[in-house]
């Protein structure tokens, strides 16, 4: 088993004093591919919102490389839901992706030729090259979220949050996906995944989260994706699931 990476305990976070997540221990291993599952509701967003700190805890602490949030900025990106960002914003394709390396720039905060050559090879990787000019409203749904791969692929960091990443996107971006997953994992990288398809549960990912309002189970995919854990959490249970 390796070490944790990150280490939240007695996690709890609300909305206006309404509870959503109740005391949450979790431990993330570093440099796995940890999935994040739930119903609808179960706090799983918000849970990467607590440990990011995007929004306030209720109570608790993380730690993420035994530091806090605030210490490790540089080591994390966060690709949140597509449909949580306002793609009407006018930027370049380009210009969000080097937003990846501002976490890197110097006090003068200007990219400098560097930047723009890794932002340049991070698009390459995603096959999206050939628009790196075009106005990022006028992208797919496909082609934005690999846009924002980009930018964390420019960003290099060692550990990666990525909530649904592959809502509303087309097959081959799902590729494009899962195949910088497995590369984050093959350079010692950590992911951390908020997902919805549980029928790729096992040949995405190694870890698991299950969530309904606390944790409900965690740990290998071989050890705790299984039908009572599901139906602890209150999650619908399909074919094909022991
Ligand atoms: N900004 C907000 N203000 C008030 N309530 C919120 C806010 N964001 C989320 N909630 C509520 O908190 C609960 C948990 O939401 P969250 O988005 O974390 O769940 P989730 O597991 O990610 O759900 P989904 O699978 O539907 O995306 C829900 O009941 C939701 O309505």
């Amino acid at each position: 088993m390796g070490k944790n990476i990150i280490e939240v305990e007695h996690l709890s976070m609300a909305y206006d004093d309404k509870p959503v997540l109740w005391d949450a221990h979790i431990g993330i291993v570093e440099n796995s591919r940890t999935a994040i599952i739930g119903p609808n509701g179960a706090g799983k967003t918000t849970l990467l919102k607590g440990i990011l700190n995007i929004h306030p805890k209720l109570s608790g602490e993380v730690y993420i490389m035994g530091k806090s949030i605030r210490d490790v900025k540089r080591e994390i990106a966060y690709i949140p839901q597509s449909n949580s960002v306002n793609w009407n914003f006018p930027a370049r394709v380009i210009d969000v992706v080097l937003m990846g390396r501002y976490v890197h720039l110097g006090w003068i905060k200007r990219p400098k030729k560097r930047d723009y050559e890794i932002a340049e090879e991070s698009l390459e990787k995603i096959n999206m090259l050939e628009y790196k000019d075009r106005q990022i409203s006028q992208l797919s749904e496909g082609q934005k979220q690999r846009v924002f791969i980009a930018r964390a692929i420019a960003q290099k960091a060692a550990i990666y949050f990525m909530d649904e990443p592959l809502a509303g996107v087309d097959k081959k971006t799902e590729k494009v996906i899962m195949n910088f997953l497995k590369e984050i994992q093959r350079e010692g990288g950590t992911s951390i995944v908020v997902h919805h398809d549980l029928n790729t549960i096992g040949e995405y990912f190694d870890h698991l989260v299950i969530l309904n309002k606390s944790v409900v189970a965690q740990g290998k995919v071989s050890e705790v994706y299984n039908r009572e854990n599901l139906e602890r959490a209150s999650m619908v249970v399909g074919d094909g699931i022991d």
